[in-house]
């Protein structure tokens, strides 16, 4: 049986591996800020000797990608001192770490998908910050493996499709980017992996790339959330959407490597939005 630390366990992802766990032998920990901090040297150490963790799992991180570019001191301290202090601390008790990150360390200029050796090239604080804690939990901790993944959401937590859902009841008409081009991922999809990885425990450490399969643009992302809603959507250009941060306007991922690497099926994102919506109307959340 092995012993998984997560981190930031109250996400989106966080609360996802929480649901998954129930169904599994391995013994998890979950933590989110309130108990432990992961900018805290101190307190990570104190946890690590306590309990002698075989995996870590990050899921704490700072996501707000229009608010990082005028708070870049607490983005950079969560996503990149954070990210140091967890994977000295792993690396120091002999623990492997799972780390996440994004689709939003690329600039988007590419049009075929992006693969794991491909340059990196940020245009926000956010995926600065994101790119930067990669290289720090790489560089200190060679028993990594950083997944990067696109546009999650979940029945948990705040995340587009909510977004989508609630403004779909508030009013008659959405305009909704078309020229932002990337992939949509479930966060319950993204669990699995993470649990799988864990179970096959082969070592394979180093870059991955998941999301779901298929391509989208968050206007047809918005389209099918909102299937069968009275409320109009438009499709519009990102220069009419103004926001503080930069987005790529191409950002798919290859998902080649994880395949091979672990042999699994990755479910179209349209699908798994079915599941996700199923989940939310019997929950009635929005
Ligand atoms: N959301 C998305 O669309 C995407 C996310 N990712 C990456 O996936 C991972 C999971 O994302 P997601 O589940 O959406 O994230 P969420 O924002 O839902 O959850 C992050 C959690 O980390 C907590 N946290 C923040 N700072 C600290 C800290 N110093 N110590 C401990 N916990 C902290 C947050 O608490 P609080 O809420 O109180 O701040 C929150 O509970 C992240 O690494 C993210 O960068 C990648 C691609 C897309
Ligand atoms: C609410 C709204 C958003 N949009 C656009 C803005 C943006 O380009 C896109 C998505 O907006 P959001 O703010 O929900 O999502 P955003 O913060 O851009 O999502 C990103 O989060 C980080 C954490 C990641 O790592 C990325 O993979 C990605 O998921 O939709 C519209 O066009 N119309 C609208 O009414």
């Amino acid at each position: 049986m092995k012993k998984i630390l997560v981190t930031g366990a109250n996400g989106q992802l966080g609360q996802e591996l929480r649901e998954l766990s129930k169904q599994q032998t391995d013994s998890f920990v979950f933590v989110d800020i309130d108990q432990l901090d992961i900018t805290e040297q101190q307190g990570v150490q104190q946890l690590f000797q306590e309990e002698g963790f075989d995996y870590c799992v990050n899921c704490a991180a700072y996501t707000a990608v229009d608010k990082a570019e005028s708070d870049q001191a607490l983005a950079e301290k969560v996503n990149v001192l954070g990210v140091k202090v967890l994977a000295e601390t792993c690396q120091q008790f002999g623990a492997k770490l799972i780390h996440i990150s994004t689709d939003f360390v690329f600039d988007g200029k590419s049009f075929l998908p992006y693969k794991e050796e491909d340059k990196t090239k940020p245009i926000s604080v956010y995926g600065l910050t994101k790119l930067q804690g990669e290289q720090q939990a790489l560089k200190a901790n060679p028993k990594t493996v950083v997944l990067r993944t696109s546009w999650l959401y979940s029945s948990f937590g705040n995340n587009f499709v909510k977004t989508m859902l609630r403004l779909g009841s508030e009013r008659e008409e959405l305009g909704i980017i078309v020229d932002q081009i990337g992939t949509p991922t479930y966060a319950g999809d993204l669990a699995k992996v993470v649990v799988e990885i864990i179970r096959q425990d082969k070592e394979l450490f180093g870059v991955y790339h998941f999301s779901n399969e298929g391509v989208a643009s968050w206007y047809d992302f918005a389209l099918a959330i909102l299937e069968g809603a009275e409320v109009k959507v438009n499709p519009i250009p990102t220069v009419a959407y103004p926001t503080p941060a930069a987005r790529p306007h191409y950002s798919v991922l290859d998902k080649t490597k994880i395949k091979e690497a672990f042999d699994i099926e990755i479910p179209y994102w349209r699908t798994s939005l079915k599941t996700c919506l199923e989940l939310l109307s019997v929950h009635n959340i929005q």
